[in-house]
């Protein structure tokens, strides 16, 4: 696994690429397409405000996404180059200037969403940045609780540190839904994250402590529960456990009896006090000396008064009712009058203005034309998809081509779009019995406006559906992505499937108009137009074309079958064009079987012969499923299928074979013996698998079950075996390295011999030397040659101290070294002493 660099060359990965083609001005613009494509608040938003919005890509996409003539503004303290639609402003966000200038710019308006990417000076200290990140970011909350609307969202970049989860904790206070993401574009070595705070409550009063840095970093340790009734409201106050109060350094507290009727906490009053007095000071209190003087001013109230130390439960009761009495008497609102005005209040607020009679019926009718519309929609979308299975149901030689639109059709056929006449007048019906049809449903399912695609599907899916699949494919482009960045077998095996689906493309990109044409002339029943055209090739004349170069086959497979072996089996027969293979599906099956036989040929020509006599065992059809659908595949089979057992051993109760290739190898040895040929190949290629609707389905579900859909084929036991052992001899190989060291001294004594055979030849042209001195010259050089190099020896250096930390090669050591722990070599020595003590 790669590790990802967060510098130099490692900056400029896929991403970057792509915004440099897509004119963006820095990757991060597709963060927030990422972000959006899960969340899809920009497309909903007509105001949006971008803090920290330098170079400017944010801007870019939100310009790109909102509706036209929505309010974009930006904000960063670099200059931003202009952006069409897009209004932008140096400043700091921190400053009071520029809240002044955003609410210049907005005006009475609020906004829908407000986006923050700020970043200030990553790079010096981490636990700096990430702290002067979070007081950003709640800075940038702070301007949003100002000028967002009630609902809006707030998206903001976090840096993951000891502040997340107290930023996490404020967001949850203010926003209906929190949620924190990592967009595939955002590198993974870098601790970003990105938290989409949606439904902001937008309260009438805000504590002041949820924006300030100081209490939310470092008091919310052991935060308070959000109660948002405590904490905007004035009324209820906090214990005051701060010692005494000011001017008032005695234990005993007195407080007048006016202020407990007044209060509307009296349980705080009668438990923080000692006595409520009646005394009026010197002013004069009104309102004391009316309570005096009123009849429910009892004695006892007053007895209870003087020490509220030595009260019971019932002596506070009385206090309280006494209290209530008083409150009503001097018209305080009570419990039973804040109910009833309430009440009346709903009241007024469910009453709304009767409509305009006439704007009512409108507005039914309209409903009414709305629903009968999608019924319509959605009547024809199923009567479409019929049509298309009955299609493919004839191309199957199922049903005939006449019974299609039957129904449907008027008495003279006309009226469906399926209508006989229709059909026949455009040639169709050739067309399908040709097989073009399952071209016309491809193009059919692109091509939205036809009449019949799946495009009208998306009218009737509610936002709530929308946002949960665009979650699920956001939530599987990311499952890819990691897979992909994680697994470069994965990668492989994509980078594989987009070329093969390239050609296909291509291909069918080469149909995609005829197609087209196929589809307009059907509908038009325009006669002009012929099918003939060289661009209308179905795949199976592609293959077709391709069997005039190669047989049938590629180069491989095709040398392969030109074995003798082969002699005897029969071709594809000429006879049958319109056999199930053209369409795509069965041709594809059946290339899929081709390449399968392609894979196998190299090492199998000898097997195939030998085993072309090997009597073929009754098919086995009873496999477990496969695992890996990218190594080899390992077939389980039941313990009573003794056949297996007596011929190919059972590991672990699992067979060592690769299915796929024991298919083919099958298959190869069927064909070889005669068993099947060509044609029985292709009709094999028909099965429950080979035809599925796949309209409107999301791409993980069919890439699932594109995993899992393949027909298992029999297998016999004797291609079994043969691929077992070929299994065997390619794992008895060794590794590459092995193997290459190998290969290199092959190369060196090779290299040798040869110089020692030029200077033998010039030894032996030598004439100044009799032939017993270059004889022997020429022995000295060949045990010369012979002799083996003394092997290096190698230093072994025990790490002590700095040593240990060492990195790259210790002074003044040359050659080869080891560097060796002081402890195992102590160790070692011990071990040895020991063992020869014992001896
Ligand atoms: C990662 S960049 C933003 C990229 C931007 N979202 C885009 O798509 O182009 C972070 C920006 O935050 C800006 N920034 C940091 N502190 C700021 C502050 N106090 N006020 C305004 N902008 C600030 C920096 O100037 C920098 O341009």
């Amino acid at each position: 696994m790669g590790i990802q660099k967060k510098h130099g060359k490692g900056r400029l990965d896929k991403w970057y690429k792509l915004a440099k083609e897509k004119g963006y001005r820095a990757r991060a613009a597709f963060k927030l397409i990422q972000l959006n494509k899960k969340y899809g608040f920009l497309e909903k938003s007509k105001v949006l405000l971008d803090l920290c919005a330098a170079p400017g890509s944010w801007c870019q996409v939100a310009a790109e996404t909102m509706p036209a003539s929505s309010l974009i503004v930006g904000v960063d303290l670099s200059p931003i180059k202009a952006i069409p639609r897009v209004i932008t402003f140096q400043s700091d966000i921190t400053t009071d200037k520029c809240r002044a200038t955003i609410r210049s710019h907005l005006k009475t308006w609020k906004a829908d969403t407000v986006l923050h990417d700020g970043a200030p000076n990553v790079g010096t200290a981490w636990v700096q940045d990430s702290f002067n990140q979070a007081e950003l970011v709640l800075q940038s909350m702070k301007l949003a609780t100002e000028f967002l609307v009630e609902g809006g969202t707030f998206v903001t970049k976090v840096f993951r540190s000891k502040d997340y989860n107290s930023l996490l904790w404020v967001f949850n206070q203010l926003f209906e839904k929190v949620e924190a993401t990592k967009p595939p574009s955002s590198r993974n070595v870098s601790a970003e994250i990105f938290v989409v705070c949606r439904g902001f409550k937008a309260p009438k009063r805000i504590d002041p402590k949820f924006l300030d840095p100081k209490s939310v970093f470092a008091e919310l340790s052991d935060p308070t529960p959000n109660n948002e009734a405590k904490v905007f409201n004035p009324e209820i106050k906090k214990r005051k456990r701060d010692g005494y109060e000011e001017g008032n350094y005695t234990q005993f507290k007195e407080v007048p009896a006016s202020t407990f009727i007044n209060t509307t906490d009296p349980i705080e009053i009668l438990g923080q006090n000692n006595k409520l007095s009646f005394k009026q000071d010197a002013n004069g209190d009104i309102a004391l000396a009316a309570l005096d003087l009123m009849p429910e001013t009892t004695q006892e109230i007053r007895d209870c008064c003087q020490d509220l130390k030595v009260l019971g439960r019932k002596e506070f009761k009385n206090l309280l009712k006494w209290r209530l009495k008083v409150r009503e008497k001097l018209g305080f609102p009570t419990k039973k009058s804040l109910k009833e005005a309430a009440e009346l209040a709903e009241q007024e607020v469910a009453e709304v203005e009767p409509m305009d009679e006439e704007l009512k019926i409108q507005e039914e009718l309209q409903a009414l034309s709305e629903r009968q519309s999608s019924r319509k929609k959605r009547d024809r979308r199923r009567e479409n998809e019929k049509k298309q299975k009955e299609i493919i149901r004839m191309q199957l030689h199922m049903t005939a081509p006449t019974e299609i639109g039957l129904e449907q059709a008027g008495p003279n056929g006309e009226g469906a779009m399926f209508g006989l006449k229709t059909v026949d007048k455009s040639g169709a019906v050739d067309k399908i019995a040709k097989g073009k049809m399952a071209i016309l449903t491809e193009v059919d399912k692109k091509d939205g406006d036809s009449g019949f695609g799946s495009g009208e599907m998306d009218d009737e899916s509610d936002v709530e559906e929308d946002r949960l699949d665009r979650e699920m494919d956001s939530m599987y482009d990311q499952y890819q992505s990691r897979k992909s960045e994680a697994d470069a077998k994965f990668r492989a095996k994509k980078a594989r499937k987009e070329h093969e689906d390239g050609d296909w493309d291509g291909f069918s990109a080469d149909n995609h108009d005829s197609d087209d044409d196929d589809r307009l002339d059907f509908d038009s029943g325009d006669e002009s137009s012929d099918d003939e055209a060289p661009t209308k090739r179905s795949l199976l004349t592609k293959l077709e074309a391709e069997d005039k170069k190669e047989g049938g086959l590629s180069r491989r497979a095709a040398q392969f079958f030109e074995q003798d072996i082969f002699k005897d089996i029969g071709g594809i027969p000429d006879e049958e064009p319109e056999s199930g293979a053209e369409n795509d599906e069965d041709a594809e099956e059946m290339a899929e079987d081709l390449e399968k036989l392609d894979t196998i040929m190299q090492d199998t020509i000898p097997e195939a012969e030998s085993d072309s006599d090997v009597p073929i065992t009754e098919d086995v059809d009873e496999f477990a499923d496969s695992s890996d659908d990218e190594g080899f595949e390992v077939v389980k089979k039941s313990a009573k299928e003794s056949q297996w057992e007596e011929e190919v051993p059972l590991k672990d109760g699992k067979l060592d074979i690769d299915i796929i290739t024991a298919e083919a190898m099958t298959l190869a040895q069927q064909m070889a013996s005669g068993q099947i040929n060509a044609h029985d190949l292709i009709d094999s290629g028909f099965n429950k698998y080979a035809f599925k609707d796949r309209d409107g389905l999301p791409e993980w579900f069919l890439d699932d079950e594109h995993r899992h859909d393949k027909p298992h084929r029999p297998i016999s036991a004797a291609g079994a075996a043969a691929i077992k052992e070929k299994m065997r001899a390619l794992n008895a190989r060794p590794i590459k390295k092995v193997r290459e060291a190998k290969d290199r001294k092959k190369f060196h004594a090779a290299q040798r011999l040869e110089k020692l055979r030029k200077k033998s030849a010039l030894l032996a042209d030598e004439e100044g030397m009799t032939e017993k001195e270059k004889a022997s010259s020429i022995v000295k050089l060949m045990s010369k040659a012979a002799k083996r190099k003394p092997k290096r020896e190698i230093k072994v250096i025990v790490a002590r101290g700095n040593n240990r930390a060492i990195a790259g090669r210790p002074r003044g050591v040359k050659g080869k070294y080891k560097i060796v722990d002081a402890r195992l070599k102590k160790d070692v020595r011990a071990e040895k002493r020991l063992s020869k003590k014992k001896k």
